[in-house]
């Protein structure tokens, strides 16, 4: 019988951005060798050419995928984020392009929360300036605006994975912790969920962003709630760049209305070591700047190219989406003594009675079936006996409504 499923070698893996090596040794072990390795983020030329060979691409938070890319992408079947963030995907694209998106929600979580609670010590005690002078040579021994964390009001903006890992670690510390959400959240320990950010904003001595990006948190911290903060507090974000002014905040900076700020991400991030950093933060020495480091430790790194390399090998071996951003999640079992039929559709009606018919019509017998939907598409793995996925496969291919589909064996 002809081969109607590629052999391991020959799906390409484009992994970008330095992945950790622990995914490279897990799709090894798997039997996936054909790996093409990147350390940093490709110019969009040269991603748009290897992209035209790729099944499975990895990346991090520089790379953007847009629907040029996935339009370019023929043989793309899956997406790997290797970290939290999936808004630099368009994952309307991917989706109608019957492409799975993968991230890793947990692995990295505790790396940012850590961060976070370690800037609000420093900046409480006015360290980044006076570290600042020592290293040109002088010497600030002084007390004055410098603060315990202890008693202190954080308000943390995001009550999610982050949010909530920041607000243990917060009142273990001694702090009051209060907190906005657009969702009712359970408040762990003795947090307390505040009726909107703007009361949350004229609470706070810290606030910190742990929202995800979306049209809603674009600019969320603009001049208008920037100006609600209390007079000397400090604003963290390690979320997205697109939610804080960042115009707004120097000029608050500039003022004296704000005590300092720490901030990891950026409306516009350079691509690598080789681009300048460029900001209106730059001059303040009361601002902790760094590069989009929340998540970078060696621990979260290693946890999350396991844990992304894993579903993307589930995914490839037998069809399962378990935890996809963007895909109906069907979870499967390995599969013996049959072959499966994986079948990405547009969920409109009439499709899933097409491909039952025409499987009763070419006398192929459906073992199992596993269907699942969302709004847009539909995911059906069909398993047939191993005599009759290649007629299957050639026939559920003509079905109206097929995006894309391919066969395991
Ligand atoms: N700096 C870094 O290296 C890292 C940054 N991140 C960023 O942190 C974000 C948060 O991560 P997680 O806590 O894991 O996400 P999560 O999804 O667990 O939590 C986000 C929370 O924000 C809330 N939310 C959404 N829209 C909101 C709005 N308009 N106003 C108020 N609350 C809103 C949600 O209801 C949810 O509770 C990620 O989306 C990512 O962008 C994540 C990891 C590393
Ligand atoms: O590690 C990275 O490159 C991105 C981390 C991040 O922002 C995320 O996990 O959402």
């Amino acid at each position: 019988m002809a081969k109607v499923s590629l052999d391991k070698s020959k799906i390409k893996f484009l992994l970008l951005e330095g992945v950790h090596q622990s995914a490279v040794d897990k799709l090894t072990e798997a039997g996936y060798t054909n790996i093409e390795y990147h350390k940093t983020a490709l110019p969009e030329d040269q991603l748009l050419e290897s992209v035209k060979d790729a099944h499975f691409i990895g990346l991090r938070s520089r790379t953007q995928l847009t629907r040029d890319v996935f339009e370019a992408a023929n043989r793309l079947i899956a997406v790997g984020c290797f970290c939290i963030g999936t808004n630099q995907v368009d994952l309307d694209a991917a989706q109608e392009h019957g492409v799975a998106v993968f991230n890793a929600p947990y692995s990295n979580t505790r790396s940012v929360a850590e961060l976070v609670i370690a800037e609000a010590i420093l900046l409480l005690r006015g360290i980044p300036e006076k570290n600042a002078v020592c290293h040109r040579g002088g010497w600030q021994k002084s007390a004055e605006g410098s603060f315990e964390i202890r008693g202190k009001t954080l308000g943390i903006v995001g009550y999610g994975s982050i949010g909530s890992q920041v607000s243990v670690l917060a009142e273990s510390l001694g702090m009051k912790v209060i907190f906005s959400d657009v969702v009712t959240k359970l408040p762990l320990g003795n947090a307390e969920q505040c009726k909107d950010l703007d009361a949350l904003l004229t609470k706070a001595d810290i606030v910190s962003l742990h929202v995800p990006e979306t049209g809603a948190t674009k600019m969320m911290m603009g001049a208008k709630q920037i100006k609600l903060m209390k007079p000397g507090a400090i604003l963290i974000n390690a979320s997205r760049g697109t939610v804080v002014d960042i115009d707004a905040l120097a000029e608050a900076l500039k003022s004296g209305a704000l005590a300092g700020a720490a901030i990891d991400v950026f409306p516009s991030e350079p691509k690598g070591p080789q681009d300048e950093f460029i900001s209106p933060l730059r001059e303040f020495d009361n601002v902790i700047l760094t590069p989009h480091i929340g998540g970078s430790t060696i621990e979260a790194q290693a946890n999350i190219g396991v844990e992304v390399a894993e579903k993307l090998i589930k995914f490839s071996d037998n069809g399962t989406t378990t935890s996809s951003v963007n895909f109906p999640e069907v979870a499967l079992s390995t599969h013996t003594n049959v072959h499966r039929l994986l079948h990405v559709h547009h969920n409109v009606p009439g499709v899933m009675s097409a491909i039952n018919r025409l499987f009763s019509e070419n006398n192929i017998n459906i073992i199992g079936q596993h269907l699942q939907t969302n709004e847009k598409v539909g995911y059906v793995v069909i398993e047939v006996a191993a005599s009759n996925s290649e007629t299957a496969l050639e026939k559920v291919r003509e079905v109206e409504g097929t995006i894309r589909c391919r066969v395991l064996f």
